[in-house]
């Protein structure tokens, strides 16, 4: 469960590529071979009796790499056509393209040229990689969206494209395609593998990368000397190399074993579970207040301290305002009630300082959550700040001051709009002409319209340059901002810390958890694991990787009373 491995955005790992090459110890031509090689056998290892692959190279160093696969698989008996573009590569592509045409030649990357062959059983789509620096245009534009199927036959593509590094036209850092609209679209490269070198970059694992690159497979090409940790060496230029401060949380993908984390697993399991020696009474597993809204509100704040409970917390009091009392009187009996209806009694419960970690939110009420806010936050007590709270958040300024490192903001995209209006702005793009679903794609009509708004959307955009923003860059930002701990919800969780480490979780795999009260089971757990005692970044990621764990263990049908009441089973099993 708690594997997890580091992430390096684009210009990371340029900057390891030139400190590799730069050392000398390795040339950039023998950094290709091994990449090549490792897409090579890749395929190898699927396609097991060699057959027909077209190999599509484009005219930087993502080509490079399609020479060298087009040249190992034909020396494995592949048959093999090659399509290049006309630019001149770099001098290790061009020798590797050189290589190949010592071999078989190199037909014109276009559509046409591509349709005039035979069905391929293998497409490499070696066209862009990190370089991507502006959307595709043109012949390549018309290339990619025809192997995104275009041709009205995209599950044949699918089943047979093999990526090298992604699907090109990907951005690599925030896993959307510059110049298409963020939502999925008809026409979005999608592979059957992508194999990516030395580490996942966001783009991977964020918004259409867990569809579009289908399976993901790291391989190693020996980089690991020029990619140490050393956290505390700052921020200078060099430290870009050597500080990956992003870590990809139970990655559902192959990482080299030399880059996961098993002593942390081991450790953490046994943590969690309340094995550890001297793990002590149950005040040393501290005590989570949930605080909880008026009448008829109180079920959202109930699942959060469920979920506290379960999760390990000694003790956990749900307070609600006096009156709504009565209604938390069911189960659990081992939830402590009590009632706070203004901030003078809550600074009466805080007074204890054994009440060491907090949740507001859910259920809370938006007027409730900031009346009580200002005697929360000041006490400087762990606390999760959730749904209500992020409304009253957004509306006082003043609030917003009182954050501090302590503090876990839970927003969903909206929240986190609410609460980060200009950074949410970022991230939107202007809305694609209205969008049908893919099944409708064979009809040749609509194919011939879709394409051509896709074209006047293209022209629209065509002004954007450079990586776009990612949800990844706006959790970062959001957190230094407020300086406090903020987890973006989301398929693809972005957990970022106020000092730049940030924490990408996939859950693309279990969309049942996108429930009604989802979120304040995990504000719960989040709140459990900060009594417990973690630090809040740590707390915000191992309490996304359980709750989804939770979610995979109940699978589909899944209400969000069920996760709690999943958790024991995980616990058993956190390594499963
Ligand atoms: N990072 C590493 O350590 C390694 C990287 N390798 C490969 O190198 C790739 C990166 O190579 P490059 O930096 O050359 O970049 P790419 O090969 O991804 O693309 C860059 C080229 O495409 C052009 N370009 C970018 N966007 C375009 C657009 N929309 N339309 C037309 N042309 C466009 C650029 O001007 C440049 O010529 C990686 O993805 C990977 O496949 C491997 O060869 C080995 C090691
Ligand atoms: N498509 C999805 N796949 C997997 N998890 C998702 C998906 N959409 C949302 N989630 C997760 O489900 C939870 C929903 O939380 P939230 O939006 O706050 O719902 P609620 O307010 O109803 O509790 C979050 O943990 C979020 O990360
Ligand atoms: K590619």
């Amino acid at each position: 469960m708690l594997h997890g491995t580091e992430i390096l955005t684009t210009a990371q790992m340029r900057a390891i590529e030139s400190a590799a090459m730069a050392s000398g110890q390795v040339t950039g031509a023998e950094l290709m071979e091994r990449a090549g090689r490792a897409v090579a056998g890749q395929i190898r290892l699927r396609w097991a009796r060699p057959g027909l692959v077209a190999v599509l190279c484009g005219p930087g160093n993502n080509g490079g790499d399609g020479y060298v696969v087009a040249r190992l698989l034909h020396q494995a008996g592949w048959q093999v056509r090659v399509l290049g573009m006309e630019n001149r590569p770099g001098p290790d592509a061009a020798r590797m393209k050189a290589e190949w045409q010592a071999l078989g030649p190199v037909l014109p990357l276009t559509q046409d040229a591509l349709r005039a062959g035979p069905d391929a059983d293998v497409y490499v789509d070696a066209v862009f990689g990190t370089g991507l620096t502006r959307p595709p245009e043109g012949e390549i534009a018309a290339i990619l969206d025809y192997l995104g199927g275009s041709g009205g036959d995209w599950a044949f593509f699918r089943e047979r494209l093999v990526a090298v590094d992604c699907p090109s036209g990907l951005c690599l850092d925030s896993g959307a395609f510059p110049g298409r609209p963020r939502e999925p679209g008809d026409f979005d490269l999608r592979a059957r593998l992508t194999v990516a070198f030395d580490s996942p970059k966001p783009g991977h694992l964020l918004e259409r990368g867990p569809e579009c690159c289908g399976e993901l497979v790291i391989a190693d090409i020996g980089l690991a000397a020029w990619r140490i940790r050393q956290p505390n060496e700052g921020a200078t230029p060099s430290s870009i190399t050597r500080f990956p401060a992003v870590e990809a949380l139970w990655p559902g993908f192959a990482v080299p074993d030399s880059r996961r984390y098993p002593m942390a697993a081991r450790r953490q399991a046994s943590w969690l579970r309340k094995q550890e020696a001297g793990s002590g009474h149950k005040f040393s597993h501290g005590h989570a207040l949930i605080v909880a809204g008026g009448p008829a509100r109180g079920g959202a704040a109930r699942l959060s301290a469920r979920a506290a409970l379960r999760i390990g917390a000694g003790l956990v009091t749900l307070a609600p305002p006096a009156e709504a009392l009565p209604e938390h009187a069911g189960p659990p009996d081992a939830l402590m009630r009590r009632g706070v209806d203004d901030p003078a009694a809550l600074r009466d419960m805080l007074a204890d300082p054994r009440v060491n970690a907090l949740c507001i939110g859910p259920g809370c009420g938006v007027e409730r959550a900031a009346a009580l806010l200002p005697a929360i936050l000041g006490a400087g007590r762990a606390t999760v700040l959730d749904a209500d709270a992020l409304t009253a958040l957004s509306r006082d300024p003043g609030l917003m001051a009182l954050l501090h490192e302590n503090c876990v903001l839970t927003p969903h995209a909206g929240e986190f709009g609410r609460v980060f209006p200009d950074l949410a702005e970022r991230l939107e793009h202007p809305r694609p002409p209205a969008a049908g679903g893919r099944d409708q794609a064979s009809d040749p009509a609509r194919m011939a319209r879709r394409l051509a708004e896709l074209a006047a959307y293209r022209e629209a955009l065509a002004k954007m340059r450079g990586p776009l923003y990612s949800r990844l860059d706006a959790a970062r930002d959001a957190a230094a901002r407020c300086g406090a701990v903020v987890l973006l919800k989301g398929p693809d969780t972005v957990i970022a810390a106020p000092d730049g480490r940030a924490r990408i979780h996939s859950a693309f795999d279990v969309p049942w958890l996108a429930t009604a009260g989802a979120g304040d089971v995990l504000a719960g757990i989040i709140a459990g694991l900060l009594a417990r005692g973690l630090p809040a970044l740590d707390a915000a990621s191992l309490g996304t990787l359980v709750h989804a764990r939770a979610a995979r263990h109940v699978g589909p049908g899944l209400i969000a009373d069920d996760l709690p009441e999943a958790l024991p089973a995980v616990l058993r099993r956190p390594g499963g």
